[in-house]
């Protein structure tokens, strides 16, 4: 028997929409385990996800829940937890209101554990409205955790919020997923999101489920150009071609013909270069220089340069190669 979450052929259809948005998904979350559902707009997650909910019917397949289909469940019976991404507090509460909704009794104590789980102690007394956005994200989340959810659904929790925070939060969403063992699906458009949020990431993409794998069985080997594209990697090159002899040892033995090299395979070495390409253009990203450059027989791929690297368009720099940025294709 499937303990946890259960997805079996999962179909979802809207009405005028010709194709399904979700189109036979099936994988299984297990107790305490974090996947995220990770996909261009307009792929399904959602979809997907408020199908779990019970808040979209099923064209087809199953939703289950060790083992048994919820199909019969009515959402507030399913005992999932709901954070979307705009957190829709009640505005007419205070803090202490927004976590206790839902818990019987006053549930205070309950509520002083939540705070000070997402970091907001003390905050019981103060008006929503007078909260900063990644504060009411992570009310949000203590009120759907505060009845212990048996699964908790999170819709793009962090997207409306500025980056840095967004990172911030990120890892902070995970340490409390795992400190509280709660199981969860956690849907993003955002890579690097996904692997600091989840144990495992289903990548989608037009509402079909393309790979399920851990964050760095996903980095290491992606299952087609497809995954890897929208993981990052941006240049495609045979495994056999004289340009990829640099690379060839970075793989092991025997993986696929093709080498799919993601931004940051190459780095600016002027002391041992292994390859040459040419500039075509500067751009900085924190503090580091990101070096276009055209590489014989690869193509335009993004080297990372020194701080303050100043070559001119049509200069000729050395590359050195760096294998965590390099994975082999089938
Ligand atoms: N209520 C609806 N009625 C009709 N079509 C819908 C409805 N909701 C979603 N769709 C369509 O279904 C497809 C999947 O949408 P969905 O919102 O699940 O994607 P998504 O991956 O979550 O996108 P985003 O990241 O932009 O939120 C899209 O083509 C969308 O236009």
């Amino acid at each position: 028997m499937v303990t946890g979450l259960g997805l079996v052929d999962v179909v979802v259809r809207y009405p005028g929409l010709s194709a399904p948005a979700v189109d036979r998904v099936s994988v299984d979350v297990a107790p305490g385990e974090v996947l995220a559902l990770l996909g261009p707009s307009g792929c399904g997650k959602s979809s997907l996800l408020r199908a779990v909910a019970g808040l979209e019917p099923l064209a087809g397949g199953y939703v289950t829940w060790d083992g048994a289909s919820v199909a019969d469940v009515p959402v507030h019976r399913r005992g999932f937890g709901l954070v979307f991404q705009d957190g829709q507090l009640f505005t007419h509460r205070d803090v202490l209101g927004n976590v206790a909704y839902g818990l019987r009794g006053s549930g205070a104590d309950r509520v002083t554990e939540l705070l000070e789980l997402v970091g907001l102690s003390g905050y019981e007394r103060r008006p929503v409205a007078t909260l900063s956005g990644g504060e009411r994200q992570r009310v949000a989340l203590a009120r759907a955790l505060a009845p212990s959810p048996r699964l908790l659904l999170l819709d793009e929790p962090l997207s409306a919020l500025d980056r840095s925070l967004r990172e911030r939060l990120a890892v902070e969403l995970r340490a409390v997923l795992v400190a509280t063992g709660t199981t969860a699906v956690f849907v993003t458009h955002d890579q690097d999101e996904a692997f600091a949020v989840a144990d495992r990431v289903a990548v989608l993409d037009a509402g079909r489920l393309l790979q399920v794998d851990t964050p760095p069985d996903l980095w290491r080997r992606p299952a087609s150009r497809e995954v890897a594209r929208f993981l990052g990697y941006e240049a495609f090159v045979p495994v056999s071609s004289a340009a990829a002899a640099p690379l060839r040892e970075l793989v092991p033995p025997g993986s696929g013909p093709v080498l799919a090299l993601a931004e940051g395979a190459f780095v600016v070495d002027t002391v041992a270069p292994v390859a040459k390409g040419t500039v075509l253009g500067i751009t900085s990203r924190r503090g580091r220089s990101e070096v276009r450059v055209d590489v014989p027989g690869i193509g335009p791929v993004t080297a990372l340069g020194p701080v303050g690297a100043r070559w001119a368009a049509g200069d000729v720099v050395g590359l050195g190669v760096d294998g965590d940025a390099v994975a082999a294709l089938d």
